[in-house]
């Protein structure tokens, strides 16, 4: 057990999850610590508060109570060794602890207490922070949704006629279109290739040809490089459907203007509104609920606003998993006439071939401006097959699509490695060359041929020691040892802290190159514009030969070998492997056992949140 990782003031309760993993040391302070400022020493409430920190840690909005043994053990503990038995923790009973938060002066709504940082609402226990942001992101929506923007109905029409000539009905893009023209907010959401960006160019199109060219747009995504890919498919598509060639993306917080100083961190805000008439957000799969509050205030309340991604995905790093709560959110909502007369033929289209008719459940979801793509439209289907058939828990369909010898998957065993080495040393040679060479946008390119993912980071099967596979299988060819400690030419690099001034976020990755002078500078990835930056700029990077699938979120390669953890493992989930496989262009291998699959496709995240309730 790594010492630094146990709070050596947790006593009793606390002491115990803390050391068998369940509580990290910084949930057990913050415990204590509010226990004491609040006048609070229930063992049982102050377990629950440690509970909802670490809930919060790992992504969840809230505490569900009625799941609260539901939890898995962190990373570390299972890193150092036998898993541990959580159900066999002294759990105290589940009404001792709802009759003690209900006492406590804690909990807001409860006795007055000099501090009340949680509260308790349908069995759900929050940090007040993030119960007050839900309730804005709550509000906002419920307020835009309530005021249906007036529509030229024949121009909407004609514009629909114009973008979408040969569709067929039911033709779920069009239907997309014609809820962003017809609500204030559009949810588009779906898997890869399914044309998200192809539909979102028709949607500016569409409302440019109602509101005529002063149409101010704001384009913006969680990610430097998911702004750039965004704007470079936008201008792909400009030329087709009529829009401005010189449109750009940002990321969120630079639209929204953070500032590392200043009364309010971020210059636009609910009193100073967002200049944009359109606002589009891509990867909102991304977006955590304290940014998604953020952009909702600051969004004026007639602009519309198109938030575009994929809820299968695994979620933000922080906490909240915003765009699968609107996707399942209880739709209560007045009816618009206007889009189901707008889209009368693909309502009443049935299921063709090529694309399903809206379920009923759909179609409701369609008041709340939310509309899921689900026809595939890239060549090469059979990643976009697997990752539907993990998404929907269809375990014979996926390894028989893993076995089905198709050019763009593939399975192999834990030892069976030989192609993955190969792949890891043509990539790292590649990019040494253009490196080298100070081709900065062909060492970028190169970069993005292959990526090795891990479950974790750490243990046998995690990055950390695939790194090292990596980095000794490319000394053994080229007879070049590598030092990961120093900078180098073709040096591939992931960022692991958001550092706004710099313009680099967590996740994104690079290479180091040659410059003019034949100085090192780190590049990354920015459409036409790699960013380029002295290396001793960057504070938070690692060289990276293997990274997590969390790390990768945002990002596609060509190749993606997937390294899967020994069968038993908690860690590899349906949600990681769905990531991990949607971040193939062209190949996706999988390295592990029948087994581990299986298990990995069964299991769920589940993170807890109150915006999916009633
Ligand atoms: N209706 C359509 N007709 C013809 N081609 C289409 C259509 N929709 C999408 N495509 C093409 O399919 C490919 C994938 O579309 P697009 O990039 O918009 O998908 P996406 O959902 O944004 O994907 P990702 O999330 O992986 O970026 C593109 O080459 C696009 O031009």
């Amino acid at each position: 057990m790594t010492e630094v990782r146990v709070a050596q003031r947790g006593k009793g309760l606390l002491r115990a999850f803390n050391e068998a993993g369940v509580l990290d040391a910084a949930d057990v302070h913050v415990a204590l610590r509010l226990g004491a400022l609040g006048g609070e020493n229930s063992e049982p409430v102050l377990l629950a508060t440690a509970l909802t920190v670490r809930a919060v840690r790992s992504g969840s909005v809230c505490l569900d109570l009625s799941r609260i043994r539901d939890v898995a053990v962190d990373e570390w503990a299972v890193a150092d060794g036998e898993e541990i038995d959580v159900a066999a923790l002294p759990w105290p009973a589940d009404e001792v602890i709802r009759a003690g938060l209900a006492a406590s002066p804690l909990v807001a709504g409860g006795p007055a207490g000099p501090l009340r940082p949680l509260r308790m609402v349908d069995d759900l226990l929050y940090l007040e922070k993030y119960f007050r942001q839900e309730q804005t992101v709550r509000n906002v929506l419920d307020t835009r949704a309530q005021d249906l923007p007036e529509v030229d109905e024949v121009e909407l029409a004609s514009g629909l006629a114009h973008l979408f000539p040969d569709a067929q009905a039911p033709d779920r893009q069009r239907i997309a279109a014609a809820v962003a023209a017809t609500n204030r907010t559009a949810v588009i959401v779906g898997g890869p290739g399914t044309g998200k960006t192809h539909t979102v160019a028709r949607v500016l199109a569409l409302l440019l040809g109602q509101h005529g060219p002063r149409l101010r747009i704001g384009l913006a995504a969680p990610t430097g490089k998911a702004a750039a890919r965004l704007q470079e498919a936008v201008r792909d598509q400009a030329e087709y459907v009529g829009l401005p060639p010189d449109l750009t993306a940002m990321t969120l917080h630079r639209m929204l203007g953070w500032r590392r100083a200043g009364a309010t961190r971020f210059r636009y805000n609910a009193s100073n509104h967002l200049p944009y008439d359109v606002v589009v957000v891509d990867e909102t799969s991304m977006v955590s609920l304290t940014m998604m509050c953020r952009l909702l205030e600051a969004v004026r309340p007639d602009a519309r606003l198109v938030l575009v991604g994929d809820p299968d995905q695994l979620t933000s790093v922080d906490a909240g998993a915003v765009l699968a709560d609107l996707v399942k959110r209880p739709v209560r909502l007045p009816a618009n006439p206007v889009l189901a007369r707008a889209v009368q033929a693909d309502l009443q289209a049935t299921d063709d071939p090529a694309e399903a008719a809206l379920s009923e459940r759909e179609r409701n979801r369609l008041g709340a401006g939310v509309i899921r793509l689900s026809r595939g439209r890239r060549f090469g289907g059979e990643i976009a097959r697997l990752a539907a058939a993990v998404r929907d828990d269809r375990p014979d369909e996926a390894l028989e699509i893993l076995r089905s010898g198709a050019e763009d998957v593939s399975f192999v065993a834990p030892d069976d490695l030989g192609d993955l080495r190969k792949d890891v040393i043509v990539s790292a040679e590649a990019v040494t060359a253009a490196a080298d060479e100070g081709d900065v946008v062909h060492a970028l390119r190169e970069s993005e041929q292959h990526r090795l993912l891990c479950a974790h980071r750490d243990g046998p099967h995690g990055a950390s020691w695939w790194a090292r596979m990596s980095m000794d299988w490319i000394g053994e060819t080229t007879g070049r040892r590598i030092d990961p400690d120093r900078w180098y030419p073709g040096q591939p690099l992931l960022v692991t802290a958001n550092d706004y001034e710099a313009r680099i976020y967590n996740g994104d990755t690079g290479v180091v190159v040659r410059g003019g002078e034949g100085e090192l500078v780190a590049a990354f990835a920015r459409g036409e514009d790699p960013l380029l930056l002295h290396p001793s700029r960057l504070s938070s990077v690692q060289t990276v030969y293997a990274m997590t699938i969390h790390r990768s979120q945002g990002s596609q390669y060509d190749t993606v070998s997937v390294v899967l953890p020994a069968e038993g493992s908690s860690l590899l989930t349906r949600e990681l492997l769905y990531t991990a496989i949607t971040r193939a262009r062209s190949h996706v291998r999988i390295i592990g056992t029948e087994d581990a699959l299986r298990e990995g496709i069964a299991r769920q995240v589940l993170r807890a949140s109150g915006l999916r309730r009633e």
